[in-house]
């Protein structure tokens, strides 16, 4: 993020932390109807915008109002906060033009920041950064490299990173299509060249077959179990070859919540750890709205790794989504209108 961006961002938070501990949510008597426009595919609308969630958002003076893509956004509306998950560099350039000449309405979240994640390369850049260790755990990130091209130079590029087998291999750009989500698993390097780049490969972590998903909406964070990867033991990775491409293994069919797991391998990560990690993240990346998949190293108590980040994730999912997205719109507007009510009014000019 830019200086002044992450300056801003940072009073935007601090003033809204302090603002839903004095109002506890509630809208303050003096502040009008919020009107969040939305810009959404209709898979997403489905799974996010579901009739208990706009009945709640009414009930506090919240309106959903549909966006129409191809109509200039500044005849719609007026909208408090725009909520978006499309994809298209014009899409984006209507959006940041938007932001410029409306600074006014609350875009959720700033195109450019969204890019990051849009990359595996990038994605989990700011968590190696962060490198955050304490007395509850470390959280890191797999090893990885980047393939940009030439599959037949794979091997060579993984003996030279010193990268260990079994490897995940994953599309390198994540723009919403099923394509950006076959993975494959590799148990040797030579096989590696059959895939096809860009990509990156991952160093696959063994972590009891379950995986963590935090959900962050601003300062609010939750956490759910799903079934993931079984380890690969070195028995297997001795015997096995070949690369298996694997399906979408911890999607929400995939839920672990109600299992009878290990707890070493089951119990949530420390929620203070979580609740620093998501604190940093939502600073560095500059975005309020996604979810990081995390696992913890099977054997140990504190190792935990971030594996994707995503952006507006499937909230829907989110165990009590409607009441914390809610409250979550309520405290933007609440911290927007207190700026411009302390704001000193301007002398005219005589
Ligand atoms: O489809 P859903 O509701 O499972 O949500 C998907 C997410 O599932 P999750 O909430 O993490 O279980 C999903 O997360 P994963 O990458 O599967 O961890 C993505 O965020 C996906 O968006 P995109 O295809 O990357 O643009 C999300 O898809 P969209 O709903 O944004 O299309
Ligand atoms: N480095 C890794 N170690 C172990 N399992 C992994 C690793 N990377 C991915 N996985 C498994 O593959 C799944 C999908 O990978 P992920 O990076 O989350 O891609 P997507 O963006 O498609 O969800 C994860 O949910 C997890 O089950
Ligand atoms: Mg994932
Ligand atoms: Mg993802």
């Amino acid at each position: 993020m830019r200086l002044k961006e992450e300056t801003e961002f940072f009073e935007e938070e601090e003033e809204r932390e302090q603002s839903m501990v004095a109002h506890k949510f509630s809208p303050q008597p003096m502040m009008k109807g919020v009107v969040v426009g939305y810009a959404l595919t209709s898979k997403k609308i489905k799974s996010f915008l579901q009739p208990k969630l706009e009945g709640l958002a009414r009930n506090k003076g919240i309106l959903f109002v549909a966006i129409d893509q191809h109509r200039p956004l500044s005849d719609q509306g007026p909208f408090d906060i725009v909520l978006h998950k499309l994809s298209g560099k014009e899409w984006r350039q209507i959006l940041e033009d938007y932001r410029q000449t409306h600074p006014e309405v609350t875009v959720l979240d700033p195109p450019d920041a969204i890019q990051q994640v849009h990359n595996r390369q990038f994605m989990l850049q700011e968590v190696a950064d962060l490198n955050l260790s304490d007395a509850y755990g470390t959280v890191g990130v797999p090893r990885q490299l980047v393939i940009k091209k030439d599959p037949a130079s794979i091997p060579d590029a993984v003996n030279k990173a010193g990268l260990r087998l079994p490897l995940v291999s994953k599309p390198l750009v994540v723009d919403g299509s099923a394509k950006s989500h076959e993975l494959s698993l590799a148990y040797d390097q030579y096989s590696l060249q059959i895939l096809e780049p860009p990509l990156v490969l991952q160093e696959f972590v063994n972590h009891g077959g379950v995986l963590f998903k935090v959900y962050v909406v601003g300062e609010a964070i939750k956490v759910v179990r799903r079934f993931s990867l079984p380890d690969v033991s070195k028995r297997e990775l001795s015997t096995n070859a070949g690369v298996f491409r694997f399906p979408r293994v911890s999607c929400a069919a995939a839920s672990a919540d109600d299992a009878d797991l290990d707890p070493g391998i089951g119990e949530l990560p420390p929620r203070p750890l979580l609740e620093r990690l998501a604190k940093e993240l939502r600073r560095r990346l500059g975005l309020r709205l996604f979810n990081l998949d995390i696992i913890r190293e099977h054997g140990t108590r504190g190792r935990f790794y971030v594996i994707d980040i995503n952006y507006f994730p499937g909230y829907g999912k989110m165990p009590e989504y409607e009441h914390i997205f809610t409250d979550f719109l309520l405290s933007l507007v609440q911290s927007r209108y207190k700026k411009r009510a302390s704001k000193p009014v301007e002398e005219p000019v005589r």
